[in-house]
């Protein structure tokens, strides 16, 4: 059974409406505006911790501003690509969409609110409920089996040990790693955790997937399969995704492509 038909016949049995289905019909998901970030401005803390006095402008040559005056809107849905050379702010803008940095200006809607306008408790279970998470590596718990990692998210949601783990069973199924269930993500291979990653992410059926260099520890090969299924389940789902890539490969995997340069769109491409 491919993912596709495994996550269409099991996402479809999972346990609410997904968080987007809430969401005003063509009004977009996530929108940036006039978004800079400065991190010399005391805003490269997560929100969930005091912010520093805001200076002032920020001056334009320095490569401190990770973000200057970027604007994009991202429909549900929809998938992007943001491309760029090292140091651009890709990873920058990722986690101010993600409501993880504060922007120094400017602000981040969802669902046509400020991600700012929200108190840190909101934030926070606004990420755990509607936001998945899919990083380069790292991002499992090690001393978790790949069930307890995936199953985590909806008991941090109110979910039953039972009801969890039943669900994420299915996930790690979707995935391809049946029989795989009690490996710790230290006995398991890049390609493998990172399928446990996938699972961990789309577990919560979140209406955005945050994806930071997802293919990035990862062969040619098993990147493309973890692009396959990160992209079905997405589709599947109705769930917008975020992609931060080098690679071109991993880009054309989105609808669109957005380039970045000294922390400024330069280019958008649909594709
Ligand atoms: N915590 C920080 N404090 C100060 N400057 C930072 C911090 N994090 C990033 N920067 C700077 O912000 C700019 C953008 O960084 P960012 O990590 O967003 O780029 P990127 O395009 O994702 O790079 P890469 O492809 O190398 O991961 C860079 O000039 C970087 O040095």
């Amino acid at each position: 059974m491919s993912f596709s038909q495994s996550t269409t016949s099991q996402a479809l049995h999972l346990q609410r409406e997904p968080a987007h289905a809430t969401a005003t019909i063509g009004a977009p998901l996530l929108q940036a505006q006039h978004v800079v970030m400065d991190y010399y401005a005391g805003s490269a803390i997560p929100q969930s911790q005091p912010q520093q006095q805001q200076q002032a402008s920020p001056s334009p040559f320095a490569d401190h501003i990770a973000l200057r005056d970027v604007n994009v809107s991202i429909q549900a849905g929809e998938s992007v690509a943001i491309m760029g050379p090292s140091g651009s702010g890709k990873s920058t803008l990722l986690h101010c969409l993600a409501g993880i940095l504060k922007p120094t200006s400017g602000q981040v809607l969802y669902q046509g609110t400020a991600l700012s306008s929200r108190s840190d408790t909101e934030r926070t279970k606004l990420r755990r409920s509607d936001f998945g998470f899919v990083f380069q590596s790292g991002q499992l718990l090690p001393e978790l089996s790949a069930l307890a990692n995936v199953a985590l998210p909806l008991m941090l949601n109110g979910q039953s040990f039972g009801e969890a783990t039943a669900i994420a069973a299915k996930w790690l199924n979707a995935c391809g790693l049946a029989g795989l269930f009690d490996r710790r993500p230290g006995e398991l291979s890049g390609g493998q955790s990172q399928r446990v990653a996938l699972a961990r992410a789309l577990v919560i059926q979140p209406s955005i997937v945050f994806a930071d260099e997802p293919t990035g520890a990862l062969d040619q090969q098993t990147g493309h399969m973890v692009m396959d299924m990160l992209t079905d389940a997405t589709q599947q789902n109705h769930c917008a995704l975020v992609v931060v890539t080098h690679d071109i490969h991993v880009a054309q995997y989105c609808s669109r492509i957005l380039t970045m340069q000294d922390g400024q769109i330069i280019e958008e491409q649909t594709l």
